[in-house]
């Protein structure tokens, strides 16, 4: 994947592979009487966590890093620096079974893998009438309802659940009915947290889990089950990090083992985006007796800090056939044609994706973006279709019903077609992609060139904001009233969880960017009708790999378009991300030494240190 060299002169030090952070780490090494073999390893070590390896493997190596002679391996066991056995927290490195780790990896690692074990081990089994769950399914016992049947019954007595599916496959469903389940089961309500990494997927499972209660209490529900799902509380959006309390002083979290969340049920969604670091954070926080619900989709790409966990937990769950685990398969939304797409990518079967493609018909098209002239056709015509929507340019009226009416149509319009890009940077990326669109758009719309708001204009926020109410990955699309006003317009959700909308005059935005190009990682957990993911057409590109381009495609309800060159194509399909670290292995055969976990305490969380700071 990486034409990088390990060069026994030094010269890495020189080359640009390594940042500046990882050629400080060899400096510190040096500094602190460290051998120049661990000096080198260590600045390795560094670059492969900013790539999101918990460890770096000796044998074979990663990153192009040449492996070490067997006397610099053994210089390397017996430096002070390195933890090889002897179990000395200080030591800020450790070899661990032939895997060279930064501490607070290795920490991270054997804490996750620990607490994952006991929560596994503590299930106590229930027996729950099937007939029972028939109200909370509408009597659906088909073959597509039932592991989400399954999910509802597996959940109770359990202190660790896995849901994972694609898009669309019922999850945000099956955790309402789990939910009402743990507390028909319960003898008081219960405390329960609902959290995502970020503060938009929060508060679109929030939303959706109301909007999900009210439908199931419209239904003629037998009165033990009303009166759980009436039980339910209606909770707050609350990020990881809010409901952990993170404090950035302390960079460490207010709640952990000695001071846990008091919540007896937690649920994370979109819990793929959760690195190691945070998921120690998180199972430290959970009480022991409470029930951790963990949601996501492994196949989508894995957390932008370090580690896979939730590919990793979900691997050993599926593999031991654990009940702490239900893959949902059927996709109750997406077309057909898409869903068997979907699948090529996921498994990475070239011949499989060109005949799905095919079969897709105009629902799928591979177009060969391989230069900019062709991006630069795609884009035209792509920027065509969107001036073309007559939503985007309407006047909301002053009356709040029609207003609210004008911005969701707005809304939707725009959620009709997105473009996805690999890359933010590079002319093939979202900055550049959105240039291009913008400048297509105010030309077809009449606007000045240089106008920086017009009608019609997308924006998406780029950092969570308390004071608005605003998140990161929030979109808003900015119209004109009949004065000429312009208002950005953001959907939000009224106290029933019906669809509403909230107006912010273009200066009161929080940091924001043009919406109308976004990056696949912006994009993870929201979908649309009309996707085109645009790759970077050099196949040796870091960027590409098969969870990439899977969380692209299933974004897409109806249809999808590829823009890539066909070798772009191949590359992606054939690299699957696998992050090197040792999770999944120490959850499938836990030894007792790692087992006695180490005496809690603040954990950094922020996983790679900042410039000019040390953190192992
Ligand atoms: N058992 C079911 N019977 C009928 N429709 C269902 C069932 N489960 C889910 N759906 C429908 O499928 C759609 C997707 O469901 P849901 O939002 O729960 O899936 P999800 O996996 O959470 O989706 P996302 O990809 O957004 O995370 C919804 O419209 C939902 O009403």
């Amino acid at each position: 994947m990486s034409g990088y060299g390990f060069r026994r002169d030094g010269g890495e030090f020189a080359s640009d592979t390594w940042r500046p952070l990882d050629r400080a780490v060899h400096r510190w090494v040096l500094a602190h009487g460290g051998c120049a073999a661990l000096a080198r390893l260590a600045a390795w070590a560094s670059y492969a966590d900013g790539q999101g390896d918990a460890a770096l493997p000796m044998d074979p190596t990663r990153h192009g890093m040449a492996p070490l002679s067997d006397a610099e391996l053994a210089q390397v066991h017996h430096d002070p620096l390195v933890d090889a056995g002897a179990h000395d927290a200080m030591r800020p490195f450790v070899m661990d079974t032939a895997h060279f780790y930064l501490r607070r990896n290795h920490s991270n690692e054997c804490r996750v893998a620990a607490s994952l074990d006991a929560r596994r081990n503590a299930a106590s089994s229930v027996a729950i009438d099937d007939g029972d769950l028939d109200a909370l399914f509408d009597g659906d016992r088909s073959n597509a309802v039932a592991p989400q049947r399954a999910a509802v019954r597996a959940v109770v007595g359990r202190r660790l659940f896995v849901l994972t599916g694609g898009p669309g496959t019922g999850k945000t469903t099956t955790v309402l009915r789990m939910l009402a389940m743990l507390q028909r089961q319960a003898e008081a309500p219960l405390s329960i947290a609902v959290s995502a990494p970020t503060g938009k997927a929060a508060q679109r499972l929030v939303d959706a889990l109301r909007r999900g209660r009210q439908q199931l209490l419209a239904r003629d529900l037998p009165p033990a089950w009303r009166a759980a799902v009436d039980a339910l509380p209606d909770g707050d959006a609350l990020t990881l990090h809010r409901l952990l309390g993170f404090d950035p002083q302390r960079n460490a979290f207010r709640f952990h083992a000695k001071r846990p969340l008091t919540a007896d049920v937690v649920v994370v969604d979109e819990a793929s985006m959760v690195d190691l670091a945070l998921l120690r954070g998180l199972l430290d926080a959970v009480r022991p007796d409470a029930a951790l619900v963990l949601v996501g989709d492994a196949d989508q790409l894995a957390s932008v800090s370090t580690g896979s966990a939730l590919m990793d937990v979900v691997s050993v769950l599926e593999r031991e056939r654990d009940g702490a685990l239900v893959r949902l398969r059927h996709s109750f939304r997406a077309e057909r044609t898409l869903v068997a797409l979907n699948e090529t990518v996921r498994t990475g079967d070239a011949a499989g994706f060109a005949q799905a493609v095919e079969a897709a018909g105009e629902r799928a098209a591979h177009r060969r973006v391989d230069d900019t002239a062709r991006l630069a056709t795609q884009l035209r015509a792509w920027s065509e279709r969107l001036a073309a929507l007559t939503a985007l340019r309407a006047s909301p009226a002053a009356e709040p019903e029609a207003l609210r009416a004008t911005a969701l149509a707005a809304l939707d319009a725009l959620s009709q077609q997105q473009l996805l890009c690999a890359l933010r940077e590079d002319v093939f990326g979202a900055v550049a992609t959105n240039r291009t669109i913008e400048r297509h758009l105010r030309r077809a719309w009449r606007e000045p060139e240089r106008a920086e708001w017009y009608a019609g204009r997308a924006v998406i926020v780029t950092r969570n904001d308390a004071a608005s109410r605003l998140f990161n990955g929030d979109v808003g699309v900015c119209l004109a009233d009949a004065d000429g006003r312009l208002q950005v317009w953001f959907e939000t959700a009224d106290a029933s969880g019906a669809r509403d909308v909230r107006g912010f005059p273009p200066g009161a935005l929080p940091p924001h960017e043009p919406a109308f190009a976004i990056t696949v990682h912006k994009s993870q957990g929201s979908e649309y009708a009309h996707v085109a993911v645009l790759l970077p057409p050099d196949p040796a590109h870091r960027i590409l790999s098969r969870q990439l381009l899977y969380t692209a495609v299933s974004r897409a309800r109806e249809r999808v378009e590829l823009w890539s060159s066909d070798a772009a194509l191949h590359a992606a399909l054939a690299q699957p991300v696998e992050r090197s670290g040792r999770l999944a292995e120490r959850l499938a055969r836990l030894p007792v030494a790692d087992a006695a976990p180490e005496q809690p305490k603040p954990v950094p969380v922020v996983a790679t240190p900042r410039q000019g700071e040390l953190a192992f």
